[in-house]
């Protein structure tokens, strides 16, 4: 199938994960490791839900969150020895052999299988990107068929992608666009409807 892909989906350990989200969970550690790692796993859940969507592995160098991961049936690849996000997903893409991969975001808690879907449709098989919702960031890579991913990951990442002769993909797929960062984006998060390990994990001020 054309737009068959396997992705690649990047965790920071989570004692270092999210730190713009830190004031969501008042400080505490616990709840904010709790917390990154939910965002990662309702982003992992939809994908493997996602009918185009072959394999999912993770790349990451914690523990838990491989263990985690293990349970829902991913593949848990540790970190390259070159640090950075854009190390990482390569890597990863190495690993898989894939005829065509994709990197996924990890904190795409409301992602839905059917946006993820029309993304990869109107792909169409070229080299192409998800915008976030601010059009400035990537939420979505995909290589094309046969062809190398060219991460270029960090901020301003979509005029990265775009440079690199990615194509743009805006579509009516808001829970595709909505990474979260911040406090602001987890509220938006919750409106567009959260996966179930994202709703157990929140903050008490959401309630
Ligand atoms: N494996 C791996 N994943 C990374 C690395 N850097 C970032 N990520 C992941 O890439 C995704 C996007 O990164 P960001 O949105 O900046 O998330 P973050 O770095 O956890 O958040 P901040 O600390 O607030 O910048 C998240 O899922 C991160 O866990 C890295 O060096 N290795
Ligand atoms: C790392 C990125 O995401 P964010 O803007 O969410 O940090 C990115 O878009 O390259």
């Amino acid at each position: 199938m054309r737009d068959e892909v396997d992705l690649v989906v990047p965790v920071k350990t989570l004692d270092r994960a999210k730190t713009r989200l830190t004031s969501a969970t008042g400080g505490d550690p616990v709840s904010h490791a709790a917390l990154a790692l939910a965002l990662a796993m309702d982003t992992v859940s939809a994908a493997l839900a996602t009918p185009g969507v072959r394999r999912v592995v993770t790349v990451t160098s914690d523990p838990a969150v491989a263990a985690e991961m293990a349970a829902l049936g991913v593949e848990a690849i540790p970190e390259p020895a070159e640090p950075g996000l854009n190390e990482a997903l390569m890597h990863g893409a190495r690993a898989l052999r894939s005829n065509r991969v994709g990197a996924l975001q990890a904190d795409l808690p409301a992602l839905k299988p059917g946006e993820l879907q029309a993304a990869l449709e109107a792909a169409a098989g070229r080299r192409a990107f998800v915008p976030d919702r601010q059009g400035t960031g990537t939420t979505l890579l995909l290589a094309a068929p046969g062809g190398e991913l060219d991460p270029r990951f960090g901020v301003g990442s979509a005029g990265h992608h775009r440079i690199s002769g990615a194509i743009a993909l805006f579509g009516p797929w808001p829970s595709l666009r909505c990474d979260v960062d911040t406090e602001e984006d987890l509220r938006l998060a919750l409106t567009l409807g959260l996966g179930v390990h994202t709703a157990n994990a929140l903050p008490a001020w959401t309630t």
